[in-house]
């Protein structure tokens, strides 16, 4: 290594130059498994965080308030709606779900990064609000038939919930062409390691890192 030219006079790291945080939404017709490649993605990334949903849906088995959805009676929702709570929320399935404010717009500038599990109706909503820092990704099942299978097979909804949900696929699925980016779920890791290179790669985008400028700047002189 004693050829190696000495780098640390630098005053910039060249690894963790600052860049603005990105709102990384993933839809996708309900089973087709956004909510499995959200947690994957949120256990292997250490740098984003997921937007946790308000909703007026009962808990399904196993999720936890606060941690998967902030679980709000109709009431609660229409408070928050009436403060302007919400960056965006719709109707879905016969429930209410929407974004909290919270500090979504100082984390971008500090470069924290978001991860959305939401459907067209909020996609649209966000990209109306804040286009440049919106990257949205649709997940198609392979097929119809697959997507019956797998809302069935995760038994968590009745046999009435997961018809009416299959009801809407088609609507749902009809808002593809509005995203950034489509990707089969097919394969789960095959899936995943495509959601997770389009996330590293809009990282890297020139309009998000902001700390070019000065770097730039120094290294021209
Ligand atoms: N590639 C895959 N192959 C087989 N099963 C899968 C695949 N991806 C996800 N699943 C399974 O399909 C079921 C639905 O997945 P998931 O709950 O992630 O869907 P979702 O799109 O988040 O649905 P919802 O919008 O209703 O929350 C789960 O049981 C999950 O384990
Ligand atoms: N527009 C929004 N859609 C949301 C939000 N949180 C979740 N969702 C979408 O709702 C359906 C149903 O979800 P489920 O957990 O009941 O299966 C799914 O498409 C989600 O992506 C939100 O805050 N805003």
């Amino acid at each position: 290594m004693a050829d190696m030219p000495d780098s640390s006079s630098h005053s910039h790291d060249t690894d963790t130059l600052h860049r603005r945080g990105l709102m990384f939404i993933l839809s996708s017709p309900s089973g087709a498994g956004k909510t499995t490649l959200s947690r994957m993605l949120l256990a292997s990334e250490e740098e984003i965080m997921l937007s946790v949903s308000a909703t007026t849906r009962p808990p399904r088995e196993g999720e936890v308030d606060g941690k998967d959805y902030h679980f709000v009676s109709n009431e609660e929702f229409d408070r928050l709606v009436e403060e302007d709570g919400f960056y965006e929320w719709a109707p879905v399935f016969g429930n209410r779900y929407g974004t909290p404010k919270g500090h979504i717009r100082e984390g971008l500038k500090r470069g924290q990064d978001y991860l959305f599990d939401i459907d067209w109706q909020g996609t649209q909503q966000l990209y109306q609000k804040d286009q440049q820092d919106t990257v949205s990704v649709f997940i198609l099942p392979p097929s119809l038939d697959e997507l019956h299978r797998r809302l069935t097979a995760r038994a968590l909804d009745s046999e009435e919930v997961v018809n009416s949900r299959m009801e809407r696929a088609r609507a749902e699925i009809s808002h593809w062409a509005e995203y950034d980016y489509v990707v089969i779920n097919d394969n789960v890791d095959a899936c995943f390691t495509k959601v997770r290179e389009i996330l590293h790669a809009e990282r890297m985008k020139r309009t998000r890192q902001t700390g070019l400028i000065p770097f730039v700047r120094e290294l021209m002189g």
